[in-house]
């Protein structure tokens, strides 16, 4: 499955974001805990030339346990700054204003030397489409500042709102673009919900998800839609036992797969199939 999705705003967001970026200090990549490899824009590092950089794994909630493990030390031994964030809880929020103001001590005791007593930080947050940029931006600013919504392309609007006693933070995220051209890392981002649902096709998606879970987390869909999976099973056979057991058929006996399609890829969003995460380091 190949999915043909760049917004012609793109070119001008990269040019803004290059512009908003001459102010910034510090960068926040956002990632999404389930894919922080496919949610990762593979231009943000020479976007940001070198500035310094705290990566987040958002959505941590939804993520399985041991990948988030794994993924730890992987960041560890890169000796690369990361934390598990939820951006609804504020789930680490305070180590992220923490790790900020490490990045930048030795500025700040730099400027203390030249009698520069007030030097403020600069953040800003990265991330691609729905990965919860403004929920963040909004309950670090402990306020509803920013719109935000469960589609993809939500978010508008340039005003520093202050996170700590020195931390500002840029009202506006950069919305960067994931990497379409790999249809692996199309399907995973259809999956965590970060494509418009229009533009890709949903059985199959459904069908790939159900090879996948098979796969890495078949205990799961097991229990879920409490069916039996044999090893001579198709993943089709599996899309249809879940169909059958769920009622959906339509008229005439058929399997309604587009119906079994939206509840798999509803129940997959609402973290209901389990918490799921689909690449490890
Ligand atoms: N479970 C969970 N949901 C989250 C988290 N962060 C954001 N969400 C949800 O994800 C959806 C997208 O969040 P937004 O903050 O609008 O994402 P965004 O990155 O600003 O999206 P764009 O405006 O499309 O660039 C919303 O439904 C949020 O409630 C999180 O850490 N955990």
């Amino acid at each position: 499955m190949t999915i043909q999705w760049y917004p012609g705003h793109m070119a001008k967001t990269k040019r803004k974001i290059q512009e908003d970026l001459k102010l910034i200090d510090v960068v926040i990549e956002l990632l999404d805990a389930r894919i922080p490899i496919s949610s990762k824009n593979p231009e943000i590092d020479s976007l940001i030339k070198g500035k310094p950089k705290v990566i987040l794994l958002n959505k941590s909630d939804m993520s399985d346990p041991r990948s988030n493990e794994l993924w730890g030390h992987y960041y560890d031994e890169n000796k690369q700054d990361y934390i598990y964030t939820n951006s609804i809880t504020g789930k680490g929020i305070k180590e992220l204003i923490t790790a900020i103001e490490k990045k930048m001590a030795h500025v700040i005791e730099r400027d203390l030397k030249k009698g520069r007593i007030n030097r403020q930080i600069k953040c800003m947050i990265l991330g691609i489409p729905n990965v919860g940029k403004s929920t963040l931006i909004n309950t670090m600013a402990g306020r509803a500042s920013a719109k935000t919504g469960n589609l993809p392309g939500v978010t508008r609007s340039n005003q520093w709102i202050k996170v700590s006693q020195r931390i500002l933070l840029l009202d506006t995220p950069g919305i960067l673009w994931p990497k379409f051209e790999d249809p692996i890392v199309g399907l995973k981002l259809a999956w965590i919900g970060s494509i418009k649902e229009t533009i890709y096709d949903r059985e199959d998606a459904a069908l790939k998800l159900i090879s996948f879970l098979r796969e890495s987390y078949e205990h799961c869909l097991i229990e879920r839609y409490n069916i039996d999976i044999n090893p001579s099973d198709e993943d089709i056979d599996i899309y249809e036992k879940i169909a059958q057991k769920r009622g959906f058929i339509q008229k005439g006996g058929n399997i309604d797969y587009s119906r079994t399609a939206e509840m798999l890829l509803d129940e997959l969003k609402k973290t209901k199939i389990g918490k799921i995460s689909f690449e490890n380091p």
